[in-house]
């Protein structure tokens, strides 16, 4: 953080962003596709700020827990590179930007079954089959490291996500029989989607999810303990990831606009990492056409420019 950015600084320019944000209320719309996320109340808003020494700073709603939806992905990603070998995820799984929806079809099957990156549907289905091939209860070793990373507990599961999302599985199912005809897929399609859905189904608040990956601001050590999560090499090709594909088809105007890794989910989450300062939260329901948050984009952007930072210059 430049010399001249206090804490209070911090928490009035948090308490601004939360202030201004319902002027984009009413523009997007929540995820309807899975009928649970539809139900959320839509106008809402929160941001929360963790720095690499763990302190949080939060303003609106920054408390109330939300779907996580795709920013699983990521920690599916971390379990996978702490358990597993990584040239066995890594020749199952591309690490180049997709430029098409985070659902879409047609590139895996003209790369015949090889997904492009981790953080779409079918590289998140990939690493899934990966983790539920290798470990025991893969469920609640994801429930674990999100408490442990997050620092909470209590975070659980929303079922009435999963379960939702199981009754509407058809895309992902679709996904899921593409990659496993083409003999990359190994696993069982339904049980892959189980964990994947449990996954997106975790319930987290800006300031639970914004602690949980602050180490990826800080080398890949937790801020609060000093506890390895991943190598500091493993932490750069995280955030390299994450700056190229974690918005999906919409990652290059993510990095034109704000200019960080960062990662989305249709629950209206966005997490986004200043390396060696600090990861940012923003959490707001309704989506543009590329299912991500309106008024948290918009966050994330007067958030960037308030604290100065530009890591990429
Ligand atoms: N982009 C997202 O957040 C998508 C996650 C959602 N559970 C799905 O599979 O479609």
């Amino acid at each position: 953080m430049p010399a001249s950015f206090d804490p209070s600084a911090l928490d009035d320019l948090l308490t601004r962003i939360a202030r201004d944000a319902p002027r984009h209320f009413g523009e997007g719309n929540v995820a309807s596709y899975i009928p649970a996320l539809a139900e959320v109340v839509p106008d809402q808003f929160g941001i929360a700020v963790c720095d690499v020494a763990g302190r949080v700073y939060r303003a609106g709603a920054a408390d109330t827990p939300f779907s996580i939806q795709s920013i699983s992905k990521l920690l599916n990603l971390i379990i996978a590179i702490q358990h597993l070998d990584e040239a066995d995820i890594w020749q199952r799984v591309g690490r180049e930007p997709s430029g098409q929806a985070f659902n879409s079809i047609v590139q895996l099957e003209v790369e015949r079954g090889i997904p492009r990156n981790p953080f779409i549907n079918a590289g998140a289905l990939l690493v899934t089959d990966l983790l539920v091939s290798r470990i025991m209860s893969i469920h609640w070793v994801m429930r674990e490291l999100a408490r442990r990373l997050a620092g909470n507990p209590a975070l659980a599961f929303d079922t009435r996500v999963a379960s939702s999302e199981m009754a509407h599985k058809a895309r992902n199912a679709a996904l899921a029989y593409l990659m496993k005809a083409y003999g990359n897929l190994h696993g069982e399609v339904d049980e892959v989607l189980d964990v994947y859905f449990h996954g997106c189904a975790l319930s987290m608040s800006c300031v639970d999810v914004a602690r949980a990956f602050a180490f990826l601001a800080n080398r890949g050590v937790h801020p609060d303990d000093g506890s390895v999560i991943v190598t500091p090499q493993q932490n750069r090709q995280l955030n390299a990831l994450l700056l190229t594909c974690g918005l999906y088809d919409a990652a290059g105007d993510f990095a034109w606009r704000v200019g960080l890794p960062g990662k989305s989910g249709v629950g209206g989450g966005i997490v986004a990492i200043v390396p060696g300062q600090m990861s940012l939260c923003v959490w707001s329901p309704r989506l543009d056409s590329y299912g991500n948050s309106v008024a948290g984009l918009r966050a994330l952007e007067t958030l960037v420019e308030g604290l100065g930072v530009a890591p990429l210059g």
